[in-house]
C-alpha cells in the first residue's frame, strides 16, 4: 500500500518535470485578490505555492489587492464607499485608508506569510524604487444592454502610466520575492489607489511574463449560466462584456488580461484562490484549472 502511494506521488513530480523545465528563469506575477485570502491555511498554501516556484527556478512577483479589507476599515470609521465599473470612487481619506491598509498591513502580512513558508519577500508599492507612476482616470457608468454610458470622476482612482522594472530585477537577482501593494504616486504628487488587477497587468507586461495568474473567489469567467469558460479569447471576452456576461469586479480583471497578453505575456489565467494549491494544479498538471485567456 505504502509502496502504491510513493509511487503515485513520485509519478506527481515527474509529471511535472515539463513544466519544471518550460518555465525555469521566466517570471510569473500572481495577482491575489482580497476575496482570495480566505482562512489561515488558504494563506499559508498561497505561501508555500510562492516559495516552491522560487525554489524551482521560477521568479514569482505578488501583487496583492484587499478591496474587501479596505471596506471593512471604511465601515469601521464610518465612511461611504462606492463602485463604479468594478472601481472605487477615492476621494482624499479613502486613498489615505486605501493606502493604510494594502502598502500597511495586508503588505506586511503577505511577507510575513513567505518568510514562515520559507521564502524572503520584501514588501513594496507603487511609490518604492519608482516602480509605477499613475496617471488618474475617469470611470465609465455604462449600461450596455441599455445603451447608457455617462463619464464619472473617481476621485484619486489612477492606472499605471510607467512601470520601472529595475528595482524588481534587482530584488529578483538577490533571490527577493516582491510583493507589491496597489497604491502608486502620480506625476502630480498625488497618490493614487489603482486596482489590484490593472496594477499586476501592467507589472507582468513590464516583465514580459511567462504567466499571469489572477486568484480570485469564483473558479474563473462564467457565462450566463455559471458555467466555467476554460479558454477565452480577447475578442469572446469583449463579446461577454457587451453583452452584460461580465460584471462588477470582474471587469478590471479581464480587461488588465487582455492588456496583459497583447503586450507580451504568454498568457493569464483566472483561477479560484478558495481551492487549495490552485496555482501548482494549473502549472504542473496537464488537466489546468480556471479561465486560461491567450492573444
Ligand atoms: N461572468 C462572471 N464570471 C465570474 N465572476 C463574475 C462574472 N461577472 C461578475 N463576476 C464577479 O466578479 C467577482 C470577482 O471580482 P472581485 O470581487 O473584484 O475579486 P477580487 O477581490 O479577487 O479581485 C466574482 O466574485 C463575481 O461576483
Ligand atoms: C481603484 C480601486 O478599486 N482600487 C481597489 C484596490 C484594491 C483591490 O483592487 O483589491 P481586490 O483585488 O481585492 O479587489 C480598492 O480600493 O478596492
Amino acid at each position: 500500500m505504502t509502496d502504491t502511494v510513493n509511487l503515485a506521488k513520485a509519478e506527481t513530480i515527474v509529471e511535472a518535470l515539463p513544466y519544471l523545465q518550460r518555465y525555469a528563469g521566466k517570471s510569473f506575477v500572481v495577482k491575489y485578490g482580497g476575496h482570495a485570502m480566505g482562512s489561515p491555511e488558504l494563506q499559508r498554501g498561497f505561501a508555500e505555492d510562492i516559495v516552491l516556484l522560487k525554489a524551482v527556478g521560477i521568479n514569482p512577483v505578488v501583487v496583492h489587492g484587499g478591496g474587501p479589507q479596505i471596506g471593512s476599515m471604511l465601515k469601521r470609521l464610518g465612511v461611504e464607499s462606492t463602485f463604479v465599473g468594478g472601481l472605487r470612487v477615492t476621494d482624499a481619506e479613502t486613498a489615505r485608508i486605501a493606502e493604510m491598509v494594502l502598502a500597511g498591513s495586508i503588505n506586511k502580512e503577505i511577507v510575513s506569510w513567505i518568510g514562515a513558508a520559507g521564502g524572503r519577500a520584501v514588501g513594496l508599492s507603487g511609490k518604492d524604487g519608482g516602480l509605477v507612476v499613475a496617471e488618474k482616470i475617469s470611470g465609465r457608468d455604462a449600461d450596455p444592454l441599455q445603451g447608457i454610458e455617462r463619464h464619472v470622476d473617481l476621485g484619486f482612482v489612477g492606472e499605471p502610466a510607467h512601470v520601472d522594472r529595475s528595482v524588481l530585477d534587482t530584488l529578483m537577482n538577490a533571490g527577493i520575492i516582491p510583493v507589491i501593494a496597489p497604491i502608486a504616486t502620480g506625476e502630480d504628487g498625488q497618490t493614487y489607489n489603482v486596482n489590484a488587477d490593472t496594477m499586476a497587468g501592467a507589472i507582468a507586461g513590464a516583465l514580459g511574463a511567462s504567466r499571469f495568474f489572477l486568484l480570485t473567489d469564483v473558479a474563473g469567467v462564467l457565462d450566463k449560466q455559471g458555467v466555467l469558460q476554460t479558454n477565452l479569447s480577447p475578442t469572446e471576452i469583449a463579446g461577454l462584456m457587451t453583452d452584460g456576461t461580465i460584471s462588477g469586479g470582474m471587469i478590471p480583471k479581464v480587461a488588465t488580461c487582455v492588456q496583459a497578453v497583447e503586450s507580451g505575456v504568454d498568457a493569464a489565467v483566472i483561477l479560484d484562490g478558495r481551492v487549495p494549491h490552485a496555482m501548482l494544479l494549473e502549472m504542473f498538471t496537464a488537466q489546468g484549472a480556471g479561465t486560461l485567456i491567450r492573444a
